[in-house]
């Protein structure tokens, strides 16, 4: 015997860019995303009956996208993220949540000959702004936020020592070495109760990425580091003392190895602890280190 245990739906990789035109400063801010979809409800039958009269389209869900796109902001995206989520629970009464993710990916504006250029723009890394939000009915709006690609190295600054050291390891011990790594940090707000929580604090999402973001590179640069695990708790520490709506922080960060080249068998060549210069940048492995932190019962908003 077997039962359907989970079911959950919809569209992913929609593409959308929007633009707005000030008229009166004739400066275009352009915004690209791709969301994905997915709705949970009273659905098993499409699944164990072939019933498709439960089933709104995906396609119908990408139309959903671009029409709630066209008639309300897409920024901040966590407003925009709600906004879609709560859609589909109000408007089918067979569906309970909505999942929505959103991935912005960056058009930064140029600055030509000093100004910044009124409609060009450019993309300065692989970094994206994401966000989750789930809305299920009668329970509240669920948002998650994060940077995702952001590729950061410091050449000096990071040590590593003290660890286990038994006959598994090889691994040397430093006390300055490269520290590289591709932020990938969320941070879980407190839940939303309506849309209308959301709108009224719009202003928060903002301002909390920039937090989060600027956070994450001051320590990321500032700390003398012990490890990756001690930096990352100091940053996730950070945040929450930043944004007091945020009840959780999550980073995962891969640690990028660099590996000296010993050069000693080339005419003495010294190319190792206080003497290297040039190395081999790994593509792998990697470490892969993670960490939620949590405000404690007591201190949430
Ligand atoms: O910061 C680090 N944390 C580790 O857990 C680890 N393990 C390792 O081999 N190198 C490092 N670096």
């Amino acid at each position: 015997m077997s039962e359907l245990s989970a079911a959950r739906y919809g569209k992913d990789n929609i593409r959308l860019y929007k633009v707005h035109r000030d008229e009166a400063t004739k400066t275009h801010t352009v915004t690209e995303m791709t969301v994905c979809v997915l709705l949970e409800g009273d659905i098993q039958s499409s699944y164990t009956k072939a019933d498709n009269s439960v089933v709104v389209a995906t396609d119908s869900m990408k139309n959903t996208v671009y029409l709630l796109a066209k008639q309300n902001p897409v920024t901040p995206p966590e407003l925009f993220g709600s906004i879609l989520a709560s859609h589909f629970p109000e408007k089918y009464p067979h569906i309970h949540a909505a999942h929505v993710k959103i991935i912005t990916h960056r058009w930064t504006r140029m600055t030509i000959d000093g100004k910044p250029h009124p409609h060009s723009f450019l993309r300065d890394g692989a970094e994206t702004r994401n966000t989750e939000v789930v809305c299920k009915r009668g329970a509240g709006i669920i948002v998650r936020s994060g940077i995702q690609g952001l590729l950061v190295l410091k050449s000096t600054g990071s040590a590593f020592h003290g660890f286990v050291r038994d006959e598994y390891t090889s691994l040397g011990e430093t006390w300055d070495r490269i520290l590289s790594t591709e932020v990938d940090t969320n941070w879980g707000w407190r839940l939303f109760k309506t849309l209308n929580d959301v709108k009224s604090n719009i202003s928060l999402f903002d301002k909390a990425w920039e937090s989060a973001r600027n956070i994450t590179l001051k320590t990321f640069a500032n700390d003398n580091s012990a490890s990756v695990q001690a930096t990352m708790y100091k940053m996730a520490n950070e945040i929450l003392a930043a944004v007091p709506e945020v009840n959780n922080v999550d980073y995962s960060l891969p640690n990028r190895h660099y590996f000296e080249i010993d050069m000693e068998w080339h005419k003495g060549l010294k190319n190792t602890g206080k003497d290297a210069e040039v190395y081999v940048p790994q593509s792998g492995p990697s470490g892969l280190i993670k960490c939620t932190v949590s405000r404690t019962k007591a201190s949430k908003l």
